[in-house]
């Protein structure tokens, strides 16, 4: 667990950056610390390696001040990433990825081995291995830094805005890959953004604060969403916070209607009807007004999507209904739009 306890950091010339900050990173989970430009994000990130030291107060590693703590013996058991990877423009991707080990005194070997393991295990072809970093793109380049990190097996990550200099479609998949990874790890992470979202996605707790470097409230994602301390938190969630807030509610209650779905164009007393294959995959809707073609569905799956997904997937379709599939992509059920309003009048009252 790390620990911050009232830390403050000054700068010589009087900038105030983080302001008697105090918050636990628990163990084996990951801690998002968000907040606009210039509120004490990376600061507070570099005073748990000692890049830069605290003014007052102190960091606590597992109950250990890290002021004690000499920065090299600190720093091999805490990986850290940066914005744009960072990497050794002149080393081999290996190498790179290697870093640590090599600066531990491991045979080249073994320190080989592992950094080939760990490109691996980050998503990467081996084939990789021999290039420089210039011969990768933004996404490669920022898994190699997630792998540079945890040669080591350091207990500790630091990730500062790790995924921002990236695309949309990339930043995702690296977001889905940290969660995957982390699943298997059960690393202590702190990680740094200023995109909402992101902390919304990754953090076990989103710590957000405020400029001057004051901690504004820190809680889960969902708490935050459905109760933002203040009026500075509740603008920095956005004004689709109640729509986000869907994504932390389930669709497992969500009533079905299976009475809706036939193998074929059937006429019926309902406005409209879902036309599925002989086992069961969706097709189309068929609305008998226009019986030559067949209309969008959107589908999701049942229990393990958010009302949020069962919402984009009605939005998607004339018909205003969301398609409930099972893990094979079978449908299970149609949800009108009466169960997802009855639904999220629930959830509006949870
Ligand atoms: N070496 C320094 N000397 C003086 N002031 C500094 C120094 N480094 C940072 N600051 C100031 O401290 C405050 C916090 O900076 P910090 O980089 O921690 O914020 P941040 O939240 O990470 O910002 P961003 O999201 O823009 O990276 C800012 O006002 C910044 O200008």
């Amino acid at each position: 667990m790390i620990t911050f306890d009232a830390v403050t950091k000054r700068y010589p010339d009087g900038t105030t950056a983080v302001d008697a900050l105090t918050l636990e990173a628990p163990t084996g989970e990951i801690t998002v610390l968000v907040g606009p430009s210039g509120c004490g994000k990376t600061t507070s990130l570099r005073m748990i390696n000692r890049m830069i030291d605290a003014s007052e107060g102190q960091i606590l590693l597992d109950g250990v001040p890290v002021s004690g703590i000499d920065p090299p013996t600190l720093r091999r058991g805490i990986g850290y990433v940066i914005q744009q990877a960072g990497l050794f423009p002149h080393r081999k991707i290996v190498d790179n990825v290697a870093t640590v080990p090599y600066l531990l005194g491991w045979d080249k070997k073994k320190a080989r081995a592992r950094a080939m393991e760990l490109l691996e295990r980050v998503g990467l072809d081996p084939a990789l291995a021999g290039r420089y970093p210039f011969q990768l793109s933004g996404g490669q380049q920022q898994r190699v830094g997630v792998a540079r990190a945890l040669a080591a097996d350091p207990p500790v990550l630091l990730m500062d805005e790790p995924f921002s200099a990236v695309d949309p479609i990339v930043r995702t998949s690296l977001q889905d890959e940290l969660l995957r990874l982390q699943a298997e790890l059960n690393k202590t992470i702190v990680f740094v953004t200023h995109d909402i979202d992101e902390a919304i996605k990754l953090g076990d707790r989103v710590a957000v604060l405020r400029v001057g470097g004051r901690l504004a409230q820190l809680a889960d994602p969902k708490t935050l969403l459905s109760e933002p301390a203040d009026d500075f938190v509740r603008e920095f969630l956005g004004h689709d916070r109640g729509i986000r807030r869907l994504q932390f509610v389930s669709t497992k209650g969500l009533r079905l209607r299976t009475d809706l779905t036939a193998r074929d164009r059937v006429a019926s007393d309902e406005p409209w009807s879902l036309v599925v294959t002989a086992d069961d995959r969706p097709v189309g809707w068929y609305a008998g007004s226009r019986p030559e073609e067949l209309e969008p569905y959107g589908t999701f799956v049942l229990g393990r999507d958010s009302m949020r997904s069962a919402l984009d997937a009605a939005l998607l379709s004339p018909s205003g209904c969301a398609v409930a599939v099972d893990e094979d992509g079978k449908v299970v059920g149609v949800a009108t739009r009466e169960a997802l309003d009855e639904a999220l009048a629930e959830a509006a009252d949870a």
